[in-house]
């Protein structure tokens, strides 16, 4: 049975005493709350990685995420943050692949590669993110696009190292705009995700991997979007910052 998964993706978002108030809230609220079989992940940015790995301490159904690593193992590459780095503070997984990352820091997806191998590596899971943008979805080229993301990015990895992959799809046209996917539409491109992972990889392998959906998930409509057979959960931007909305995600199964 592959896992739900329900991860938040901070962004570029709270100082420290918001990150740490935000983060005790959603380890003691998913402890109370959140079903023992879904995975609560907060991605935050790097510099309240160290205390809110601390705040999380044993809780066994919240882990950390960072959103980004570099390619290298260590060296002169001034402000950047190696995979080791993370590990050494205990992070689980390492968001990559964004469409922010890729749009504004030029992120292609042979460099993501690297990353996805540099991540499994250090015994991190990647989250690793693909989707369309509005005119390749207007051009009915969506399909096209996440199939050579996942091409060029994961599908080097062996079955084992796969595996280990949580994959996300979000709609570009839907990140932060209040414009959601269709919960039909969602369903759609994560079964023909899945399809091309039965295709690579054979489906005992296909169906042990995680696809989220990301783009203006909300409390109001994450049951309809989790209730697609291929979706296994979400990666939740704006609604992971507020304890309350994020908590009540991870119950929409
Ligand atoms: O990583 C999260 C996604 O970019 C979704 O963000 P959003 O929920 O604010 O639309």
């Amino acid at each position: 049975m592959r896992k739900k998964v329900v991860a938040g993706n901070w962004k570029m978002n709270t100082l420290k005493d918001d990150a740490l108030k935000l983060a005790s809230e959603v380890v003691n609220m998913a402890k109370d709350e959140t079903p023992a079989d879904v995975t609560v992940i907060m991605g935050v940015p790097f510099v309240h990685i160290g205390s809110v790995k601390a705040l999380v301490g044993g809780a066994s159904n919240v882990f950390v995420a960072a959103q980004n690593c570099h390619t290298e193992e260590s060296g002169a590459y001034t402000g950047e943050t190696s995979a080791a780095m993370l590990k050494s503070y205990g992070v689980d997984y390492v968001i990559l692949g964004h469409s922010e990352r890729r749009e504004y820091f030029k992120e292609t997806n042979a460099e993501l590669a690297k990353k996805v191998d540099i991540v499994l590596k250090h015994e991190m899971l990647p989250i690793f993110c693909v989707g369309e943008v509005l005119e390749e979805r207007e051009a009915g080229k969506q399909k096209e696009v996440v199939g050579q993301q996942l091409e060029e990015s994961l599908f080097h990895l062996s079955e084992e190292e796969i595996k280990k992959v949580v994959i996300a799809y979000e709609p570009v046209w839907a990140i932060g705009t209040g414009k959601t996917a269709s919960s039909a539409q969602a369903q759609e491109m994560h079964a023909d995700i899945r399809a091309m992972l039965v295709s690579k990889y054979g489906s005992d392998v296909a169906n042990e991997i995680s696809i989220l959906y990301g783009g203006s998930c909300k409390p109001s409509n994450a049951n309809e979007i989790f209730g697609g057979a291929d979706v296994d959960g979400g990666l939740i931007g704006g609604a992971s910052l507020a304890s309350r909305d994020f908590i009540d995600i991870t119950k929409s199964y």
